[in-house]
C-alpha cells in the first residue's frame, strides 16, 4: 500500500469516529459557521497579489519533522506582514502533527486573509467542520476522490461559501474535473512517491483554460522559478516546507516576496 493509501485509509476511520462524536448540529452553532468566508479566487486576483499561499507545516510524511517548536500565532502574523495571499494549514494530526485547533487560532488573529484547511477530505462532514472552525477554502485531492466525489463535495463547498482548490498532478486526474472556472492546483509532488518536479506544473499548463486559476504546489524554493512560473500563467504558488524549516518561517517568507521580480 503507498502512502496515500494508508493515509486515505487511516481518514476514513478517524472520520467516521469523529462523527460519532460530533453533530453536524453542533458545527453549524458555531459562531465561525456565520463569517463570510474570504475569497481566495479575489485575493489571488488582486492587483499587486503576491500569489504566495503560505502553509502552516510542522511535519509530513516526505520530510519528517519540519519545525516543531513553531507557534502558528505567531507564523500566522509573521505571514501576514509578508503580504501573503492565503495561508495554508495542515489540518491532519497522524501524519502532518496538525490539527483544527491550529485554523481556530490562527483565525483569531487574522481576518483579512483567506485560509485554506489543507487535509485529505474523503466526507461532506470535514467540509462543514472546515466552516465551523473558520477556514474559507477547502482541498479536494483528485488522487483519492471519484468524478461524482469531487462534483458533489465541490457544490456542498460551494453552498456553504467556500472556496474550493482542485488538486491534481496529472492529465488523468485533471479529466476528472470539471474545469468551469476553478481554482486547479498542480502538485508537483507524487503523493505516492514523493517525488517532485516542476515539470508538472508546466506540462499541465496549457491544458487548464483561462477562465481558472493555476496554483503550482510544493517543492518550491527559488524566486526566480515563481517568476518563471508567472510565464506559464500561474496565479498562485503553494509553499511549505521552504518557509517552515527556517526559524521565523514569517521573515523568511517575506523576504522571498521581496525577491519575486
Ligand atoms: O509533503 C508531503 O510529504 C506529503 C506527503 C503525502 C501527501 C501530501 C503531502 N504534502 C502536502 C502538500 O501538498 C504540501 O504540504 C504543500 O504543497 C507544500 O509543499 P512544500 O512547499 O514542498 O512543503
Amino acid at each position: 500500500m503507498n502512502i496515500l493509501d494508508k493515509i486515505i485509509a487511516h481518514k476514513k476511520q478517524e472520520v467516521a469516529l469523529l462523527k460519532k462524536e460530533v453533530m453536524v448540529e453542533k458545527l453549524v452553532k458555531s459562531p465561525n459557521f456565520n463569517r463570510t468566508p474570504i475569497s481566495l479566487k479575489k485575493s489571488l486576483l488582486k492587483i499587486g497579489s503576491s500569489g504566495i499561499i503560505a502553509e502552516f507545516k510542522r511535519q509530513s510524511p516526505s520530510k519528517g519533522v519540519i519545525n516543531n517548536t513553531a507557534s502558528v500565532i505567531e507564523v500566522t502574523k509573521g505571514y501576514m506582514e509578508a503580504n501573503i495571499a492565503a495561508q495554508s494549514i495542515l489540518t491532519d494530526l497522524d501524519f502532518f502533527g496538525g490539527n483544527v485547533l491550529d485554523i481556530m487560532q490562527a483565525r483569531s488573529v487574522n481576518d483579512s486573509i483567506p485560509i485554506l484547511r489543507k487535509d485529505f477530505i474523503v466526507d461532506g462532514f470535514q467540509i462543514v467542520e472546515a466552516k465551523a472552525i473558520g477556514a474559507d477554502v477547502v482541498l479536494l485531492i483528485a488522487a483519492c476522490l471519484t468524478k461524482e466525489e469531487l462534483k458533489n463535495y465541490g457544490q456542498l463547498a460551494e453552498d456553504l461559501g467556500l472556496d474550493v482548490l482542485y488538486e491534481v498532478h496529472n492529465q488523468e486526474e485533471l479529466d476528472k474535473l470539471n474545469l468551469d472556472h476553478k481554482i486547479i492546483g498542480i502538485n508537483n509532488r507524487n503523493l505516492k512517491t514523493f517525488e517532485v518536479d516542476l515539470e508538472h506544473s508546466i506540462q499541465l499548463a496549457n491544458q487548464i483554460p483561462d477562465s481558472c486559476i493555476k496554483v503550482s504546489e510544493s517543492g518550491l524554493s527559488d524566486p526566480r522559478i515563481i517568476t518563471g512560473l508567472k510565464e506559464y500563467g500561474f496565479q498562485g504558488f503553494l509553499i511549505g516546507e521552504n518557509f517552515m524549516k527556517t526559524e521565523n518561517p514569517g521573515l523568511a517568507c517575506k523576504e522571498f516576496i521581496n525577491q519575486i521580480k
